[in-house]
């Protein structure tokens, strides 16, 4: 074992400033705070590269009694990790505040083409955004789910935790589903701190949507060709309580209008600013 400081930890010498990594650029304060607060644990392994075990040595976690161990569902003995970068270094780096912003609706209402648009405005603005679309997460992670009503919450469940890791990331996270139900919505609301879930509701009525049935959704579903579809035979329950309601003339009706009161909304809130 060799003993060191803090400047040459991760490789990263602070006072040389390598290529790359500016030494007066507000962006790199999260990072060097990172380094800094790292220096109460001196002691590293002598392994030249870096390696994994040499950075939990650092962090302390080598040769220390185990925390306590927790059982979360069916995981049992599981335990918590912390890092001593976190959500908080994460987001200076970004320059804003990581968040949920998990657009509702029923198909057709227009909750892609906000997202979209959304994700367009706050990267102009040199904001980092990720959307989880349910179209698109279906592709994939949840391939497996069908769209009963036990499917969707999962499929809800799934998507709230992953966009809880985009806003721990620092990531301003747009998740667009329909999400039919309140209480599926009310426990991704749950998993965030106070203010960091923001509910839009496109609230666009089923004959609009019905009429602009970009693909044929509407017409197999009334032709009993889909069952369940949201709307026609399975349920939809708008938002009581949203952040923002969509769809109506105070809040703008075009899409980039739409997107612009939400990106105000952000803005008067402090989520595009770390
Ligand atoms: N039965 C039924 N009901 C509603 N929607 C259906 C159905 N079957 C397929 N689709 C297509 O799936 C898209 C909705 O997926 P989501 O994951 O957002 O749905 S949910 O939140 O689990 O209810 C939805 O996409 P959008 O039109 O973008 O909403 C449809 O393309
Ligand atoms: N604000 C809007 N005004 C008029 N048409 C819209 C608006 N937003 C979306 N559309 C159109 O409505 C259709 C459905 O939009 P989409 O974003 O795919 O809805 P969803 O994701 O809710 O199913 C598309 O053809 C889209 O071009």
């Amino acid at each position: 074992m060799i003993t060191t400081g803090a400047k040459s930890i991760l490789g990263l010498s602070i006072a040389s400033s390598p290529k790359g990594f500016p030494d007066s650029n507000s962006r790199s304060v999260g990072v060097l705070r990172a380094c800094v607060s790292m220096e109460g644990s001196q002691t590293m392994s002598s392994s030249k590269n870096g390696s994994i075990s040499e950075l939990k040595s650092i962090n302390g976690h080598i040769g220390q009694k185990q925390g306590p161990l927790s059982t979360v569902g069916n995981s049992t003995n599981i335990k918590w990790h912390e890092c001593p970068v976190e959500k908080v270094d994460r987001q200076r780096l970004l320059d804003q505040k990581g968040c949920v912003i998990w657009v509702t609706g029923l198909s057709g209402s227009g909750k892609s083409t906000l997202a979209c648009a959304l994700n367009q405005k706050l990267y102009q603005k040199g904001k980092l955004c990720y959307i989880l679309d349910g179209d698109n997460v279906r592709h994939g992670l949840n391939r497996d789910l069908s769209f009963k009503a036990e499917d969707r919450a999962e499929n809800i469940r799934r998507v709230g935790e992953v966009a809880k890791l985009f806003a721990d990331a620092g990531i301003i996270c747009i998740a667009s589903l329909i999400s039919p139900y309140r209480r599926d919505r009310d426990a991704c609301r749950t998993l965030l701190p106070e203010g960091d879930f923001v509910e839009v509701f496109m609230d666009v009525p089923l004959e609009v949507c019905e009429a602009r049935d970009p693909k044929g959704l509407y017409k197999l579903a009334r032709a009993g060709k889909i069952k369940g579809f949201t709307g026609i035979d399975d349920p939809y329950e708008p938002p009581l309580n949203c952040e923002i309601a969509l769809g109506h003339e105070a809040t703008g009706t075009s899409p980039i209008e739409m997107a612009e009161t939400v990106v105000a909304y952000l803005e008067h809130k402090g989520y595009l600013q770390a």
